[in-house]
């Protein structure tokens, strides 16, 4: 491979170009199963519509027009195997269990070792590594008294052992239509229609199953032994956090997204300290996957509309600006649960109906259900507080009515 040369002409890859390894998802046996092929270095090889690394395929690809990185590039992969060994679980071999990411991602390299002799150039979709974590709501946490290090797990100056993992998006198109009760021929239209023509192997292809979408990924961190998150007797407590860049990063006190955040944290170490594990779970689905522009667009429409922010009109603002009030999809987001052998949540630390109906519909039991604790929500987050829980968001506590949603109201832009 080292001496192949780049390849002037543009390759088209509307048509088959070779005979490349098909992938059989879903196979048990990952020598049938096959590897997710996405090289740009062999279009012959290829096995897929797009390339890798979900929306920073175009960096890749302006690094390459800026001569910067040469289209030949293959990742020299030494020594980045995962850290700690997760799967392969039953649901590996459910090809409607998980749709949305390769299963095999994280140990691709070794999985398929025979296609990588024979010098097939693929690469993992997932890494696994270990890390230290350190957040001020924990270092809160253990002067309160409410969490006590063990030297371990925790140290006294609030560090927090973890195991953690990137994850890219691939979709296998016909699980992912019948995920949606929708025909595969009807989601690839609509993929290639709604993207501006940008993947038109979506209709010339119907021989390639599998996409990797310009999208972000997830990640997640683990709490306590990883092992033991899909062992359904031992206590796992697990959040599922969408991305809320301005509360998460910045600490905006107009939403509760980094204090629900520190607080799931807060209880997967408590979990895991006490004999079970833990699970925080990170999508990139910014402002509801409608996008921080929309978001902000959002914000002020609420805080400059007649009477001020207010519960009452919380979810039909959005749905001005952006036709609906939520694009996440929350029906894709329990694959990464599946993907570490979960069967059973013990605390899920999250009052969104949506995320715990379709977790349930997975076929993930959830015993309990862990509100966000009163005095963690912001004063200018009751208005999000209050309109999600008159939406059905799960609540220990009252709900207001249509009046009461009326009193309750934000700060000003100008404030
Ligand atoms: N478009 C839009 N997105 C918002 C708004 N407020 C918060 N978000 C986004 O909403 C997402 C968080 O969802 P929430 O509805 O707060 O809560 P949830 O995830 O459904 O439920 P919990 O698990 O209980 O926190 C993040 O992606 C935020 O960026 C808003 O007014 N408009
Ligand atoms: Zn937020």
């Amino acid at each position: 491979m080292a001496d192949k040369k780049p390849v002037n002409h543009i390759r088209l890859t509307s048509h088959p170009d070779g005979d490349a390894v098909s992938i059989r998802w879903g196979d048990p046996d990952p020598t049938r199963r096959g590897p997710v092929v996405a090289t740009l270095t062999e279009p012959a090889h290829r096995n897929v519509i797009g390339t890798h690394a979900g929306s920073y395929a175009v960096y890749r690809a302006l690094a390459v027009a800026a001569g910067m990185l040469p289209q030949d590039h293959r990742a020299d992969l030494k020594d980045t195997s995962p850290a700690a060994r997760i799967g392969p679980h039953p649901s590996w071999s459910n090809p409607d269990r998980i749709v949305s990411l390769d299963p095999w991602g994280a140990v691709a390299p070794q999985a398929f070792s025979a296609q990588s002799e024979q010098g097939i150039d693929f690469r993992p979709t997932i890494a696994v590594t270990r890390a230290h974590i350190n957040l001020p709501e924990l270092r809160d946490a253990v002067v309160a008294g409410r969490l006590k290090p063990d030297g371990d797990l925790l140290t006294a100056n609030g560090d927090i052992k973890v195991v953690k993992a990137a994850v890219d998006p691939v979709w296998h198109l016909p699980g992912i239509a019948k995920r949606f009760g929708m025909t595969e021929n009807a989601l690839r239209r609509g993929l290639f229609e709604q993207t501006g023509g940008m993947f038109p192997e979506l209709i010339t292809r119907p021989d390639l199953h599998v996409f990797l979408p310009p999208i972000g990924g997830l990640t997640l961190y683990a709490f306590g032994d990883i092992n033991s998150v899909s062992n359904k007797d031992i206590p796992l407590a697990v959040r599922v956090h969408d991305e809320c860049n301005g509360s998460d990063v910045f600490g905006s006190d107009i939403c509760t997204c980094r204090p629900y955040l520190a607080h799931g944290i807060e209880e997967c170490v408590r979990t895991a300290q006490a004999g079970g594990a833990g699970v925080i779970v990170y999508l990139r689905k910014e402002g509801r996957a409608l996008g921080e522009v929309t978001k902000f667009l959002v914000y002020n429409a609420r805080k400059r509309q007649e009477g001020g922010d207010s519960a009452a009109t919380y979810f039909q603002r959005t749905e001005c600006v952006a036709g609906v009030q939520d694009m996440r999809f929350q029906e894709l987001m329990p694959d990464v649960l599946h993907w570490l052998g979960i069967t059973r949540i013990h605390r899920f630390v999250s009052m969104s109906d949506m995320k715990h109906d379709a977790i349930v519909r997975s076929g993930i039991e959830i015993l309990e259900r862990v509100p966000i604790p009163e005095e963690l929500v912001p004063a200018d987050a009751k208005v999000e507080m209050e309109a999600k829980k008159a939406a059905g968001y799960f609540t220990k506590g009252p709900v207001a009515d249509a009046a009461a949603l009326t009193q309750v109201k934000g700060r000003g832009l100008d404030v």
